[in-house]
């Protein structure tokens, strides 16, 4: 297999069918024609209350780089799927669109556009496996993230999944996405090399088992680091592993920091208590307990409920892979497109099911607070020339159920989606990490705890304006009507 091309891109990271399509509106002469598409989710992820939103650095990363080189050009030439002449169009593609998105760290919710990507009809549809495949991943993982860090507290947690991860790219993104959700360090050292995210770790049972007992392999690794951690549970962690940490940290005195031990297998409930008393007793009252193994925000909620003593937590696979829930089911859908005139009209993607429905026309996203107490109302779902701060009140209502409504006075109304790209052309300046985090923890302090807490939370409003839910509405009846027609 030749798998490694001098001049690979990923502009080839994108389904074949989005291809073919494109090779339709190119030879129909209607590939120039403008659109919109929107990215949304239908399911909170975990049914949490709020999910994160990471993964723009990573699109923009794409975007920015998005052309075909020769050996695509050539690859795609021996499909025997496409002509000539727009494979030479291909050659010559570059990006001339615009993306408005929000921003990582930004707290989102089902039923919102979270990227909106308007430009021609060849480069809107080319770019939505993409966008898809890398949000699909990182919000779920910035959300387990954020659940997690929600139970830890101030607690420190540390990313520890890359070998559980599926594959390279999934435990590089994915940490960077877990640190944007809360997490507090990485055991991956490329992320911290390309990420600046901070690494951390302690060692592996493969130390002890080297040695071939817990006293000389702590005493190894203390003589040559400063920071040491030991892995007490190898052979038996109270009457081997956690006695001979302590001999050795007593017979290394100042010359090592021992921060303390790691316990990763039985019940660390009762072990950790054990441990506890075991270190006060041998006079290291600050030395931390680490915990690891299968963890995620459950079974830490549990050993806390049971008192457990443990300072600081490590997790992987259930981070990492987003246990209990695969993907987070964002689609990509047209909701305006270039007619023959040359006018923008809306589309909707029609179904039995309401809330699979899509919401015609381009939109924006405001998040309501209120100005008394800085608190989240709901987020308000506007067609693109409308702007609720003009507005003295507003009308809020769930546009599945019109009879749960309220009237918001006194707000404020915040644009979500930002420009991103204009006319090809990058136009956000990305804050880094730390300013993301930050983002990410004003934006959690701002939602009521209802909406925080870990089981059945309640349901965040996301409403449609009056005039985004008329459009709607007349477009399905436009439809239906069209549809009776014809039969
Ligand atoms: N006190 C506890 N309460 C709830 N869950 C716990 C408790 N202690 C450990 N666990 C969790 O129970 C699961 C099983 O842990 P346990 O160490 O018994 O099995 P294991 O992983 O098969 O052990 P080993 O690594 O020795 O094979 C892990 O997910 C662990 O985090
Ligand atoms: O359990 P997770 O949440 O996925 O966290 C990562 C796991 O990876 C390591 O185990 P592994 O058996 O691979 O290596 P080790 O010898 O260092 O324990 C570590 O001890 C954790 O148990
Ligand atoms: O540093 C650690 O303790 C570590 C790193 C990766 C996986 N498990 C544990």
């Amino acid at each position: 297999m030749k798998f490694l091309y001098p001049d690979d891109s990923t502009a080839l990271h994108t389904d074949a069918y989005e291809l073919t399509m494109m090779q339709t509106y190119w030879k129909q002469g209607i590939g120039n024609r403008r659109a919109v598409f929107e990215t949304f989710f239908r399911k909170m992820p975990f049914e949490n209350g709020y999910a994160v939103f990471a993964g723009l650095d990573h699109i923009i990363r794409y975007i920015n780089s998005l052309h075909f080189t020769k050996s695509d050009i050539d690859y795609l030439r021996t499909t025997n799927q496409f002509d000539d002449d727009f494979l030479d169009y291909l050659a010559d593609f570059h990006f001339t669109g615009n993306i408005r998105s929000m921003a990582e760290g930004e707290l989102v919710f089902n039923h919102e556009p979270i990227i909106q990507v308007e430009g021609t009809l060849l480069e809107t549809q080319l770019v939505e496996t993409a966008i898809l495949n890398v949000i699909n991943y990182q919000i779920m993982v910035a959300t387990k993230a954020a659940r997690i860090k929600s139970i830890v507290g101030d607690q420190t947690v540390m990313e520890f999944g890359t070998r559980r991860a599926q594959e390279f790219d999934a435990a590089l993104w994915g940490t960077r996405a877990a640190y944007i959700g809360g997490f507090d360090a990485t055991s991956n050292v490329r992320a911290g090399k390309l990420f600046g995210i901070p690494i951390s770790g302690t060692h592996a049972h493969a130390l002890v088992q080297t040695y071939r007992n817990d006293y000389d392999a702590f005493r190894a690794y203390a003589q040559t680091h400063h920071d040491c951690v030991f892995l007490v549970d190898t052979y038996d962690t109270l009457r081997s592993g956690v006695p001979n940490a302590i001999r050795v940290a007593h017979e290394m005195g100042d010359k090592i920091n021992f921060i303390g031990v790691r316990i990763d297998s039985g019940d660390m409930a009762y072990l950790s208590k054990k441990v506890r008393q075991m270190l006060d007793n041998a006079g290291f009252p600050n030395a931390k307990i680490i915990a690891s193994n299968d963890l995620d925000e459950k079974t830490i909620s549990n050993l806390k409920m049971q008192g457990a003593k443990i300072d600081t937590w490590g997790v992987g696979t259930k981070l990492i892979t987003a246990y209990d829930q695969p993907t987070l089911g964002a689609v990509y859908k047209m909701v305006s497109v270039e007619d023959d005139n040359g006018q923008m009209v809306d589309t909707i993607k029609l179904s039995n099911n309401v809330s699979k429905m899509s919401t015609p026309g381009k939109h924006q996203v405001w998040r309501i607070t209120d100005c008394k107490d800085d608190k989240s109302e709901g987020d308000y779902v506007t067609l693109v020339d409308e702007d609720p701060r003009k507005q003295d009140s507003l009308f809020m209502f769930d546009p599945n159920y019109t009879f749960l409504n309220k009237t918001v006075t006194d707000f404020k109304a915040r644009p979500l989606l930002q420009d991103i790209f204009i006319n090809g052309k990058q136009v956000y300046d990305e804050p880094n990490l730390e300013e993301i985090r930050a983002a990410r923890q004003r934006h959690l302090d701002k939602l009521w705890d209802e909406y925080k807490r870990d089981l059945n939370p309640e349901v965040y409003p996301v409403d449609l304006s009056q005039k985004c839910y008329d459009n709607k509405m007349k477009m399905i009846k436009q439809i239906h009507d069209k549809i009776r027609k014809m039969r």
